[in-house]
């Protein structure tokens, strides 16, 4: 009988795109009954053979060879091996987010390099009696006296530590150990991020009448259809914290793990302190600011499901739990979960295909949920569950609009309205706390008037128009539609550029306000070392500072009960970006920032000032009315044919020439069309739009063009295949080789 011949199909750990593809290496005898699926294995690679590490995607029978192949080098056999579920889930990421098979394997194995840390420890190795003893008899010893001194209490320690501890040197220890008083030993430890930190116990409150509700509903459906997602609305301060814990606890006791993705970790201190204080050891964090050997070992615990609690931002998603029985995404609706590196996943979508092949349970969480969100959970893709209270009996706060036109009119032209003094006095007479937000990322040079609030806007996409200072022209960078600077207001009078101020002058502003009050800041310039944020977020609590001002970081999450007044100094800066989602973003930050007031027993206040208090999404945020925003966003969104009714596709370009990126711009869109007319849908040209500069056009050195495609009629894996085929695969055709170009399916920040 002829013998069959096992074939490895592997990826090379390259990320070259050449080598983006299944390379066939011959398995040797002895190897066929070690090798799986999912291996990481070294394999002789290129003309001079060189080894190469690389990854087992599947295994295939061949009668014969067509060609001779290479043989397998080595099995690491230290090394993680992937899941059947993971490999399939790179295949899918590969297809779904254009990125490279080697791209989407890194995000489930990480590249650690980092060994495991050894630890020296000193035993002592005398009964206590004997201990003394021996330590009178050293007087002329004086160091190795200090040392028997030190472990009598703790008996065990690190050599490192006990070195530290009496002074004494190294021989000192040495001499000890050779009179058999101790025992040295090498030992392996667990780097553990917590070491610092003490926990608090975090007990189990009765649940609400609404939060026994809304887990029964949750549970009872997932009986019937476990595949079917759930959307836990619930307002600001509705515990739905507490529904989160209660789940994993339930998952922890069939014996099960747990992810739990929040949007940035270091935001959320408070999360984690509850996690750890309800399941202590059992709960592992992965994020960015562990160190390598913290993440490694933490990564290791979660594999041997030693830990079966996860906690962390996006990344997270990928982790190691060989057993998942639920995922958890908090603040489902944040832009953080979307990856805006290759490979450019979105959390939700990772956690939906694991999910599906780990037969594991997804819930998603907001107080305002994304429109995507919601309109399934309208259509019954996913199943809505609602808190409308707040959990610990305090009501929402009620929230006063001041309208700066009026102010101006009036003659303060100062960032704080008289109301907003006024609220602030009054809290702080109270020795209550306040939040003020001011969002900067204004980066878009609008046209705005002061007067009257009028924004230019493109008639065709809806989108504030950026102005460009050098051509003097507006330009929608949606549809590269451009319009005159118009001289005056068509509204009423005059047009300025608007130029947001800054948190720092926020806060200058504020103690000259408030001399006798501590003022502090939290932005990305003050929080850029590690532990900054909770520093401060732990003086706030400790009621150090009265007044905390800060950037959109200080929206989220946050539970302090003594703080009752929040003022949001100016909600233009965000429902003025030029991007489709600007109304969404800023209901959804306005209603979170709001919901930071009055978690006590103390009624809230919120202030929140504008140029344009009767745009739809500050008056609804300000009756926090997210169902009628949700009705109003979505007749928009439907009218110019923006997600959930198309799906878009953004291709970057960059580039130091100007003259070459805005070229390999055009003819990318030239070639897109033809194809996409070849292929049919010559009628729906316009759904690839005109190529334009980016909204930010220049980072560093290098401009930025973006070609935008929103397939309605086009169908989007349409649209995908051809955009891979022409600008990924065959890109040396029509770009040269000065430019980068970057594609990004369902792109959350568009331009
Ligand atoms: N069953 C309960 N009994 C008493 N207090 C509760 C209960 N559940 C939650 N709480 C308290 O209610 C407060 C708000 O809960 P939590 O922080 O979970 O709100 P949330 O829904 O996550 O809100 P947000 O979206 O604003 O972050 C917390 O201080 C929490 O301790
Ligand atoms: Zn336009």
């Amino acid at each position: 009988m002829k013998k069959e011949i096992l074939i490895a199909q592997v990826i090379l750990d390259h990320y070259h795109a050449k080598l983006d593809h299944l390379f066939d290496y011959l398995i040797p005898e002895h190897m066929q009954t070690l090798i799986q699926p999912g291996m990481q294995v070294t394999v002789p690679f290129g003309r001079n053979n060189r080894l190469t590490e690389a990854f087992v995607m599947s295994i295939k029978c061949r009668q014969k060879m067509d060609q001779p192949l290479k043989e397998l080098a080595h099995i690491s056999e230290e090394a993680y091996v992937m899941t059947a579920a993971q490999i399939e889930m790179v295949r899918w990421m590969k297809k779904s987010y254009l990125c490279r098979y080697i791209e989407g394997i890194r995000c489930f194995v990480p590249n650690h390099r980092t060994g495991k840390k050894k630890v020296i420890w000193v035993h002592c190795q005398l009964e206590s009696e004997e201990l003394a003893e021996q330590q009178i008899k050293m007087k002329r010893a004086p160091m190795q006296q200090k040392v028997l001194e030190a472990l009598q209490e703790i008996r065990h320690a690190p050599l490192a530590s006990l070195l530290k501890m009496t002074g004494a040197p190294n021989s000192a220890v040495k001499a000890l150990a050779a009179k058999g008083f101790i025992t040295i030993s090498e030992e392996i430890t667990r780097r553990n991020p917590f070491k610092d930190s003490v926990t608090t116990p975090y007990p189990e409150p009765r649940l609400t009448h609404f939060q026994e509700r809304a887990m029964m509903l949750i549970r009872g459906h997932w009986e019937k259809k476990p595949e079917i997602p759930v959307l836990l609305h619930g307002i600001t301060g509705s515990g739905k914290t507490e529904i989160y814990l209660q789940l994993i606890k339930r998952t922890l006791a069939q014996q099960q793990d747990s992810i739990l993705l929040v949007p940035e970790i270091a935001l959320t201190p408070q999360m984690v302190q509850r996690f750890r204080g309800r399941f202590g050891d059992q709960v592992a964090v992965l994020h960015s600011h562990l160190s390598e050997g913290e993440k490694l070992d933490e990564w290791g615990r979660i594999r041997r499901g030693e830990a079966r609690i996860v906690i962390g931002p996006r990344s997270a998603i990928f982790a190691p739990c060989q057993n998942l029985g639920i995922i958890i995404i908090d603040e489902e609706h944040e832009h953080t979960y979307k990856s805006e590196q290759a490979p450019r996943y979105h959390a939700t979508e990772i956690a939906r295909q694991r999910c599906r092949l780990e037969k594991a349970q997804l819930l998603l969480g907001s107080a305002t949920p994304s429109l995507e969100s919601y309109h399934e959970a309208e259509h019954q893709k996913i199943l809505l569950v609602e808190l409308k209270e707040r959990a610990a009996g305090g009501r929402l706060p009620q929230v006063e609009v001041v309208d700066l036109r009026k102010e101006a009119r009036e003659g303060n032209r100062t960032l704080f309205s008289r109301s907003l003094i006024a609220a602030l006095e009054h809290c702080l007479g109270k020795k209550h706390q306040a939040i003020l937000l001011l969002n900067r990322r204004a980066f878009a040079t609008l046209v705005m008037c002061p007067q009257c609030g009028y924004v230019a806007k493109c008639s065709q996409c809806d989108i504030s128009m950026k102005w460009h200072r050098k051509e003097r022209v507006l330009k929608c960078h949606y549809c590269g539609r451009r319009e005159p600077v118009p001289e005056s207001c068509p509204m009423c009078g005059e047009l300025v550029s608007f130029q947001g101020a800054g948190t720092q002058k926020v806060e200058e502003g504020l103690q000259l306000l408030f001399p006798d009050h501590v003022v502090a800041r939290m932005d990305q310039d003050v929080t850029r070392q590690k532990g900054s944020h909770q520093a401060i977020l732990e003086r706030f609590e400790a009621k150090e500072i009265d007044l905390l001002v800060g950037t959109q970081m200080i929206a989220k999450g946050l539970d302090f009960p003594n703080v009752t007044v929040v003022g949001i100094l100016l909600a233009d800066t965000s429902l003025n970006l030029p991007d489709f989602r600007a109304a969404e973003k800023t209901f959804q930050l306005m209603t979170q920032v709001a919901g930071r007031a009055g978690r006590g027993m103390q009624e809230g206040k919120v202030i929140l000032q504008t140029f344009q208090p009767d745009h739809y999404a500050v008056h609804l945020s300000a009756i926090q009315d997210y169902h009628r925003f949700y009705q109003e966003e979505m007749q928009i969104r439907q009218r110019f044919l923006y997600p959930p009714f198309s799906r878009l596709i953004q291709v970057t370009f960059w580039s130091e020439s100007e003259e070459a990126v805005a070229k390999a711009a055009h003819h990318s869109a030239a070639a897109v069309r033809f194809i996409l007319e070849k292929s049919g849908y010559g009628e729906h040209l316009e759904e690839v739009m005109e190529p334009g500069p980016a909204l930010i056009a220049k980072i560093e050195n290098r401009y930025r063009y973006t070609l935008l495609m929103k397939s309605v009629k086009i169908p989007f894996h349409l649209m995908r295949k051809t955009v891979k085929y022409l600008l990924m695969d065959g890109r040396d055709r029509y770009i040269s080789p000065m430019v980068t170009v970057t594609v990004d399916p369902d792109p959350r920040i568009v331009g």
